[in-house]
């Protein structure tokens, strides 16, 4: 599903209205009318009022004027606050300002906090608000009056219903500016914005509806798709083909390497990830003294024995994985290596040298950073790597602050500088493509931010490897599914106290849910 940044909302109201002479009047009618009518039938129960609207200057106020006329119209109670002088209202807005006033609505101009608390105070019982303060269009922090507003409809205690956008949340970036709203409901207009799809704003949006505002669907389809909330619907295709005639070489063989003394749970989960994700056959390299616990744990897993330094990979294992990678279809490379020098110095030749598709995790990120620049000069590298935010910090010199600021730009920067694949993990995982479009992931849960999580979505991501997906669409599913897995287990076990292994344990019965076209997205 398309989300849209502000400017791209922008862009596609100026199509409308000026491309194809949509009058923008017409617009803000169907938006403010539709939203009207969800709420009506939303809060059917607190008929007829009264209730509140808040108003800001821009049309995101006008909005809210033209649902206080259709309210007013179908017997509802309304009071409205606009918080502007008359004169600051123009435009479209204005219109339906007049409209308003003229029909006889009760609307109050609170443009400073002295009136607009003095109004407050002077409100009736209120039992539904609606917040039309600022939409797409806010462009610094809440200050003033405004905040003084916010401050009041979070602590009211009523029903909120922000229209388009919880006003405070900064449409693009999901970050609040200054304060922000909390939704119980969200209308949103044409398609849902990227900064909705993104924490903290998130959070402010409560239930998110999409409304149909009359801007042609072939303008939509148009406008170039460069963030997508990712659906079910969307990622279903992508499941590989399970022939019934297949065999364990038709879905692929997966070699991991992974793991070093006191790392082992790293690697198996690692390994089983990838079987449970389907892949035919796994083998795991690991230290020639590790791999005797190693073959004790794994039952399905093959391992092989690979020289070492105080229980970590030496350098002296390349001429050995060189032999293992021969008859492998993807590599996953990374957990509970350790970052010793040799290590560090192996996994850069492997990841310089290995042809195959490869997903790049934890201590494999570790030996790449920072800056790894060479990554650029490796002709045709098909990389998925999946940082946390520390390990991004590491690969980018960023503190993990400003990387949090902005997950989504972070993601993006690096995927496009190094032609990688960026599976960004976190609350809302980012999947940034090389060429700079970025996937994000609605599902997921706390009880997911446990140890080992990280190692599993590795093998899941090489699992879809060896059976032949791009790097794209393996870090697009795989994060899907693992997200997926991790909310059908926390629906029975709750979030907290769950275990990597009993999510891989999940992981088919998720994936047979997905192929079934069995699973509902939530937007929010
Ligand atoms: N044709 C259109 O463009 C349509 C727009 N629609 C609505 O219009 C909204 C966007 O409207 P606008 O672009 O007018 O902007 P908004 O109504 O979102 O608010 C911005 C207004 O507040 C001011 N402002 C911005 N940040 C501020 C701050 N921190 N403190 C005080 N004032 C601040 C701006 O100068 C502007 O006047 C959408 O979210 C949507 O609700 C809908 O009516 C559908 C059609
Ligand atoms: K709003």
């Amino acid at each position: 599903m398309k989300l849209l940044t502000a400017a791209r909302m922008r862009e596609l109201d100026r199509q409308a209205i000026e491309d194809l002479g949509i009058p923008g009047v017409v617009l803000m009618e169907n938006a403010g009318r539709g939203a009207a009518e969800r709420l009506a039938r939303c809060y059917a129960e607190f008929f007829p009022g009264p209730v509140l609207i808040l108003a800001g200057k821009g049309n995101n106020g006008g909005d809210g004027y033209v649902i206080a006329r259709h309210l007013l119209n179908w017997g509802w109670q309304v009071q409205t606050l606009v918080l502007a002088e008359p004169s600051a209202i123009v435009g479209d807005a204005s219109v339906n300002l007049d409209i308003l006033t003229r029909m006889g609505g009760q609307v109050a101009f609170v443009p400073d906090e002295h009136r607009l608390l003095t109004a407050l105070d002077e409100l009736g019982a209120t039992r539904l608000v609606v917040d039309a303060l600022f939409g797409t269009g806010l462009c610094a922090p809440v200050r003033g009056h405004y905040g003084r507003a916010i401050d009041w409809i979070n602590a009211c205690g009523r029903p909120v219903v922000a229209v388009d956008i919880p006003s405070g949340v900064d449409a693009t970036h999901g970050s609040l500016l200054g304060k922000a709203v909390r939704a119980d409901l969200t209308l949103t207009f044409a398609a849902p914005k990227l900064g909705q799809a993104l924490y903290p704003g998130w959070a402010q949006v409560g239930t998110l509806e999409v409304l149909d505002i009359g801007i042609p669907a072939t303008l939509l389809a148009a406008c170039e798709e460069d963030f997508r909330l990712v659906t079910a619907a969307e990622v279903g295709p992508l499941l590989p083909a399970r022939p019934a005639t297949g065999h364990k070489g038709t879905f692929g063989h997966l070699l991991v390497v992974a793991g070093s003394r006191g790392k082992t749970g790293a690697a198996a989960l690692a390994a089983e990830g990838g079987l449970r994700m389907g892949a035919g056959l796994v083998t795991l390299g690991c230290p020639l003294s590790v791999q005797p616990a190693m073959a004790i744990k794994l039952t399905e897993v093959m391992t092989a024995s690979l020289a070492e330094v105080d229980g970590a990979l030496a350098l002296a294992a390349g001429e050995a994985l060189r032999d293992l990678w021969r008859d492998k279809e993807a590599l996953a490379v990374g957990p509970g290596l350790g970052t010793s020098e040799e290590t560090t110095e192996l996994v850069r030749k492997l990841v310089r040298e290995c042809p195959l598709p490869m997903v790049i995790d934890a201590d494999g990120l570790n030996a790449l950073g920072p800056y790894p620049s060479f990554l650029r000069d490796i002709p045709d590298l098909q990389a998925v790597l999946t940082p946390h935010p520390g390990e991004m910090s590491r690969l980018t010199g960023t503190s993990v602050a400003d990387i949090e600021a902005d997950r989504v730009g972070a993601a993006r920067r690096f995927a496009l500088d190094y032609r990688v694949t960026l599976v960004l993990k976190g609350a809302r995982t980012i999947v940034a493509l090389p060429d700079g479009r970025v996937r994000i992931t609605a599902g997921g849960n706390p009880g997911m931010a446990s140890g080992g999580m990280g190692d599993a979505l590795t093998g899941i991501i090489g699992g879809l490897l060896a059976q032949g997906l791009t790097v794209e669409s393996a870090a697009v599913l795989g994060v899907y599914l693992h997200a997926l897995a991790g909310d059908r287990l926390a629906v029975r076990q709750g979030n907290s106290g769950l275990f990597a292994s009993d999510l891989l344990r999940e992981l088919p019965a998720a994936r047979a849910a997905l192929a079934a076209g069995e699973i509902e997205d939530r937007l929010c």
